[in-house]
Formats: C-alpha cells, structure tokens, sequence
C-alpha cells in the first residue's frame, strides 16, 4: 500500500497525542525514520562517544543505510499506525465520530483536543458544534474531570475567519442572528458544564480561545503560550463572557487594555494576573501537567462535581446575562460594515503575505 505527504503529516501529528511513552528504542527509531523520510541518509559527522544521546540518534540513523526516503516515510506511518491501535487512550476510550477533535476518556479523565493543527486550531463552525456535543458527552459520561488542549504547536488561533466569507450581501442579517445563536449555545456550554473543566494550554491562543479561560476552573500553560485578544483590529466585541469574567479576574484597567486594546500577554504575564494557574517550561510541560491531572482525576468524582458547582453558583446568572448581552452585540456588529471592512482587510492583508 502507497502512502502520501498527507498520511505522513497525520502520523506526524499523532503521534504528538500518544499517551503511552513508547520506550528509548522505538523513540530511536521513530527518530531514524523520519530523518531519513524527509532528509536521506545519514551524512552528518559521527558525534563523540560521550555524547550518549546525540551517538545513539546517529547511530539510528545510519543503521538505515540508504533505504530509500519513501520507504523510510512508509515505515515511519506503518510504525506510527501500531503505536496508536496499541495505545490505550486511543484504542479503548477513543470517540472517533467527530472531524475537528480527538475525544478520549482514560484514567477516569475526558480529554478534547482540538484537532485542526495545520490551520492552528482555528475553530470552524463544524468545531463549534463537535465541541458542544463533545461537552455534552463528556458531562454525562464517568470521568472526573474534562480537559481541552490542542493538537500542534497552537491551543487554538480562535475563531476560523472563514466563518465570515462566502456570505452573500442579502444573507448578512440572517447569518449574524444564525452565528448568534450558536455562539450562545456555544458559550452556554461551557458556562453549564458540570465538572471540573480544565484547559492545557499548549501553545498560542487568540480570541475566543483567550475568553473562554475565564470559564475553566483550572488553565495550566506552557511558557511558550501566548495570551491575545484582537477584537477591535477586527470590528468585534469580546465574547465568552469575558466582559464580566476578565475584569473580575485581573481588574478593570488590565482588562480594558487586553479587551479593546489587543494588548497580548505572554505566558507569565497572564498568570501574574490571574487569568493562568500555574505555567510550566514548555519541554517538561506535557510530563508535569498529566501526572498532575492523573492524580486530581484519582480524587472523589462527586465531591469535585458539587465543589464546582458550589463554587460558580452565585456568578451562573451573571455569566448567562453576559452571554446574552455580548452575542446580541456581536449580532449587530456583525452585519456592520466596519466589521466587514475589518474582515475584508484581514484577507486582503494574508494574501499579500
Ligand atoms: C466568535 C466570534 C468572535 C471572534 C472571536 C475570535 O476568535 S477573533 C480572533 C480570530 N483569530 C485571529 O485573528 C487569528 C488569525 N490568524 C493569525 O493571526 C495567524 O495565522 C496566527 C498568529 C494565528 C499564526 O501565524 P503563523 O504565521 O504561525 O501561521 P499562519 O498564519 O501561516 O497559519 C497557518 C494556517 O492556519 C490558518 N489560520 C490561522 N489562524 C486562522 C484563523 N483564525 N482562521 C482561519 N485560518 C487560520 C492560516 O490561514 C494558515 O492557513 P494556510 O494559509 O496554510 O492555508
């Protein structure tokens, strides 16, 4: 069987959601492989015999002679394609009905992971709604808590521009109320889970991915994330309850300043103010943060759900009001034409890049 980029791009990214560590010697030769798939043979200098970790990769490496770089690539999936039918988040917990996100329920905790990592995780309107059902399966199911992470070097780039294209001028109204109402639902989602609800910040996030965090009980971030809200270069309002969550969270100056000013955050300045839990250095940051998880998934499933739900009581109505008033919001902007001249600017730019 002949296998395409595509399939190695696929397996590449697998390969990341892998919750099993392999062992050394297939890390080896997954390493090997996939030198030789996209370089060739091994030609680089033999490292020193102290040099324990870079001699055994070139080893690796060279062992596989001059095999030919597509039969490397076809190994490379055929390996890959064993690791995660063995793999028992994958093989026993996997929901794989859904396009956009990976689902898995292991070691009583439900993981999604938004899946579109060539476009960074952006959310289309298909990822909206898989996230929704995803949501609704996992606050019905045993685990203990849900996690939301993504797949690849970003947790999400927020909201897929192209939801705002190929809208002809007499459907504008209609698709700004349509947008509306399932970005409440959408929203309503989150504001209405019943668990724990823990976000693994990965990578960058922009806009709705940003204000959503102020829904998760927990976020925990790699130090290379970043933190940024670009509604008003874009003609929109802040959405995901964040004009009532961010100013209670950091205060209303750093609130405004992120909110209408685009002021991104690094990593460290998010967590100073309250919006992060704690942030991890990014090559220790998957290892930390798991077992940390595995260890609060161990804990009494009713007592978590109650505490929760203790704890959000008295902001539920305050967070559905700001719900409410923010898509009502975004309803009209959306049908403006400084929201279309702002979106039309942002395709104009992309395609000069
Ligand atoms: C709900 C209503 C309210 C709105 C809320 C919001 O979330 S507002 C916030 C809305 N969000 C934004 O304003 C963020 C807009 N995006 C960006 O500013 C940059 O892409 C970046 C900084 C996220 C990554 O820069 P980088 O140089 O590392 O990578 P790259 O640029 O090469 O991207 C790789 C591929 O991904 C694609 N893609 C990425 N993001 C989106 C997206 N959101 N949409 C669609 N596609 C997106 C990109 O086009 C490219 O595709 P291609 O050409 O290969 O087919």
């Amino acid at each position: 069987m002949q296998f395409s980029q595509e399939d190695f791009e696929k397996a590449k990214d697998q390969l990341k959601l892998l919750e099993d560590d392999p062992g050394n010697e297939v890390k080896l030769k997954l390493y090997a492989l996939y030198k030789q798939a996209t370089e060739g043979p091994c030609k680089t200098p033999k490292p020193g015999m102290l040099d324990f970790v870079k001699k055994a990769k070139w080893d690796a490496w060279s062992s596989l002679g001059s095999l030919p770089q597509d039969s490397a690539r076809q190994k490379y999936i055929e390996l890959v394609s064993s690791l995660v039918s063995a793999d028992s988040s994958m093989a026993s917990g996997s929901k794989s009905d859904y396009q956009t996100l990976q689902v898995t329920t292991k070691d009583n905790i439900t993981k999604i992971v938004l899946n579109r990592p060539k476009k960074k995780n952006a959310i289309s309107t298909k990822m909206y709604n898989e996230i929704i059902e995803a949501l609704e399966e996992a606050a019905k199911d045993d685990s203990v808590i849900t996690v939301v992470t993504g797949n690849g070097d970003f947790y999400s780039s927020g909201n897929d521009m192209n939801n705002y294209i190929n809208i002809s001028p007499d459907d504008v109204e209609k698709k700004a109320k349509e947008s509306a109402k399932m970005l409440k639902s959408f929203v309503g989602s989150f504001i209405d889970f019943p668990k724990p609800l823990i976000a693994v910040v990965n990578g960058p996030a922009v806009g709705i991915a940003v204000t959503l965090l102020g829904l998760f009980d927990i976020v925990y971030a790699t130090d290379r994330a970043t933190f940024h809200t670009p509604f008003s270069s874009l003609g929109l309002s802040p959405e995901g309850c964040s004009s009532y969550t961010f100013p209670k969270i950091m205060g209303l100056a750093k609130a405004t300043e992120m909110l209408i000013f685009n002021r991104k955050l690094t990593a460290a300045e998010a967590c100073s103010q309250g919006l992060v839990t704690e942030v991890f250095p990014d090559n220790t940051f998957q290892k930390e943060v798991w077992a940390r998880l595995k260890a609060y998934a161990s804990l009494p499933r009713n007592s978590l759900k109650l505490s929760k739900q203790l704890i959000r009581r008295t902001d539920k109505e305050k967070l559905n009001e700001a719900n409410s008033k923010e898509c009502a919001c975004l309803q009209e902007i959306w049908a403006s034409d400084e929201c279309m001249n702002a979106v039309m600017n942002f395709f104009q730019k992309k395609s000069k890049l």
